[in-house]
């Protein structure tokens, strides 16, 4: 049988399907590639490119597209790196763009601010994604009411899940979701967790706020289990699912969306994305776009083994280079010093100590 189109891949996949207890489930898919691939980018995303991914995704079914600087609103600075096109912009582009899909936004209290929300409404994001390491969900709860008040769709991100057992980070989402957040994520920032250490998080939250609230996963791949780890979350009641196409995200990238949507397909989940036309996108259009494929090596591995953070990777690339020392090493110590998001600078001191004790 020769595949022409949509009709015949879903009666293939049908045949292909798994006996799942979960069948007929509808996941919510959010491409993060104009966000999250953003660090990948060092942050250098053009006004094409972002008209270009938006089309092709928006095309594919994808309903939500996320679209802001990797660190969130206000991320364009020299702590996390300049953008070459300021996010406002593409936000604007992306919005004007996609006939279908909604335009998601992240900001980190702290990095952006409620002006910096107001605007991006203004450019025509609809979703307001706040993101907070997930021992401090409480700085989020007036911006979460600020989101609310301007009509918003909201989602928190608790950050660097893997630190913490279930009941705190449930504890964490009760404070979002009463300060007026709508679906709280699981954020594996780290590609740390594991199966279980993905659905047991998953479960102490929907236990928590799954009357009140949707919950959501994130996952990234240095531990190559995106993929696996987010079907986990899929059982375990998370409804909405991150991911970015050709996993073009931070750290060894994101949950592959595309390879997720024929995972989708087969086990009988309803994505509403067509599996042809985004295998297309990631090889016709955001592979063109990435400087290079993202990569399961010995820095992003250490990533996930040592729990680091993945928008690291860069920043600790760019020390181990300048001061001649091992970058691996450095993440492993970064690790060991359980640093967070904000704390980019210590990777210098921790490279200059690296060679400090290299030179003897
Ligand atoms: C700002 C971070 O890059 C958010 C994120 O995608 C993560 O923690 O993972
Ligand atoms: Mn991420």
């Amino acid at each position: 049988m020769s595949i022409s189109g949509p009709a015949e891949l879903n009666s293939l996949a049908r045949t292909w399907r798994d006996t799942d207890p979960t069948s007929d489930l509808d996941i919510r898919l959010t491409d993060t590639c104009l966000r999250d691939g953003s660090h990948h980018k060092r942050h250098q995303f053009n006004a094409d490119e972002v008209r270009s991914i938006i089309g092709a995704l928006d095309e594919a079914g994808v309903p939500v597209l996320e679209v802001t600087h990797g660190d969130g609103l206000g991320g364009s600075s020299f702590n996390y790196g300049f953008s070459h096109t300021p996010e406002q912009e593409l936000i604007k582009i992306a919005a004007e763009t996609a006939k279908n899909a909604k335009i998601a936004f992240l900001m980190l209290p702290g990095v952006g601010t409620k002006d910096d929300i107001r605007e991006a409404q203004g450019n025509g994001g609809s979703i307001c994604r706040i993101a907070t390491h997930c021992t401090e969900a409480d700085v989020s709860e007036q911006h979460f009411g600020l989101a609310r008040e301007l009509g918003l769709e909201t989602v928190g991100f608790l950050m660097m899940s893997h630190t913490q057992p279930p009941e705190v980070l449930a504890k964490q989402a009760r404070i979002m979701v009463d300060a007026g957040c709508q679906c709280v994520y699981v954020v594996d920032s780290a590609g740390a967790l594991i199966l279980e250490g993905v659905s047991d998080r998953v479960s102490a939250l929907v236990a928590e706020i799954g009357h009140e609230a949707t919950v959501g996963f994130h996952g990234h791949e240095n531990l190559d289990l995106g993929a696996g780890n987010t079907v986990m979350a899929v059982r375990a009641g998370a409804t909405q699912i991150d991911g970015s196409v050709r996993r073009f995200g931070a750290g060894a990238g994101n949950t592959p969306l595309d390879a997720f949507v024929g995972i989708c397909d087969k086990l009988g989940w309803k994505t509403g994305v067509d599996f042809l036309k985004i295998i297309d996108a990631s090889e016709d259009v955001v592979r063109p776009a990435m400087p290079e494929e993202c990569r399961l090596d010995r820095m992003t591995m250490m990533m996930g083994y040592a729990g680091v953070y993945s928008s690291f990777l860069k920043h600790a690339g760019n020390a181990a280079e300048r001061y001649g020392v091992s970058g691996a090493r450095i993440l492993a110590e970064a690790g060991r010093r359980k640093l967070i998001g904000g704390q980019e600078d210590q990777l210098i001191d921790i490279a200059l100590e690296l060679k400090r004790q290299q030179e003897g």
